[in-house]
């Protein structure tokens, strides 16, 4: 399907063009009589600042959001307690929930890892993962991506056996390059079950990865195999990030 990069000088052009992205899939989503809810999918990383400048600061989107139909999902997760500074979900409270909350406004649902199974030894991550898996729904309506300076996204890693898992939808790692080393990830299959993937890649240091990723030569790293996947992927870039790379960008 369709790889489209969306490019912007200023990081708040990007934030405010993936807002309106979010904002467009959503009301397709629950404009449709086929779902009562808006399933979205999170990362980590730069993500969460993009979506506070995108979603809460700008308050012409922040009324477009449904806000109670979201049902918010975590595409990878860094097992450790919930408002752990390394967590995506505590970065996600504090980017967005902590807001609302003092909005008065009500979240539909976060779907977040459950926290009393973790223990210091990792011995129940794998099922901390299982858990996970069972409340996915059959697709989800969109999901948000980094991508790493290595080429990894969720916690799919390159060259990592992940990137072939098709019988786990939620995968353990305890090794993560990136810190910190225990995680859970989507893997393919749930990637390539979405509707919608886009990707959020910001800043001068992105640029060597993402030339190789849209090089027109296989590099088998992981956000070029989302890329090949048959769904409709959307990058959303700032310039600095794709300076020298050969991809035609054009604005959303
Ligand atoms: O939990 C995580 O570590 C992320 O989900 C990870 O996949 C992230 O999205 C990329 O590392 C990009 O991070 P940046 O946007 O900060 O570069």
């Amino acid at each position: 399907m369709s790889v489209n990069v969306f490019s912007y000088a200023d990081s708040q052009d990007v934030a405010n063009s993936v807002a309106k992205y979010i904002i467009n899939v959503q009301d397709k989503v629950l404009s449709s009589n086929s779902s009562s809810t808006f399933k979205i999918a999170i990362s980590g990383g730069s993500l969460g600042k993009v979506l506070k400048k995108g979603l809460i600061d700008n308050t012409t989107n922040f009324d477009k959001i449904q806000w109670e139909k979201w049902e918010v999902f975590f595409s990878d997760e860094r097992l450790v307690p919930l408002h752990d500074e390394d967590s995506n979900y505590g970065l996600f409270y504090e980017m967005v929930l902590k807001n609302l909350e003092l909005k008065n406004v009500k979240l539909g649902s976060v779907h977040t890892i459950n926290e009393n199974l973790l223990k210091k030894d990792g011995s129940t991550d794998s099922q901390i993962a299982n858990e996970y898996a069972k409340i996915l729904p059959p697709s989800i309506d969109l999901i948000l991506l980094g991508c790493g300076p290595d080429g990894h996204t969720c916690s799919l890693f390159p060259n990592h056996p992940l990137l072939t898992e098709r019988s786990k939808l939620i995968a353990n790692i305890s090794n993560s390059p990136k810190p910190p080393p225990r995680r859970i990830t989507f893997t393919f299959p749930v990637l390539e079950a979405a509707h919608n993937i886009a990707f959020v890649a910001e800043g001068a240091g992105k640029a060597p990865i993402l030339q190789k990723i849209f090089s027109k030569e296989k590099s088998g790293l992981p956000c070029e195999l989302v890329n090949q996947l048959n769904v409709s992927v959307n990058w959303f870039v700032n310039d600095e990030a794709i300076n020298g790379v050969s991809v035609n960008a054009s604005k959303y």
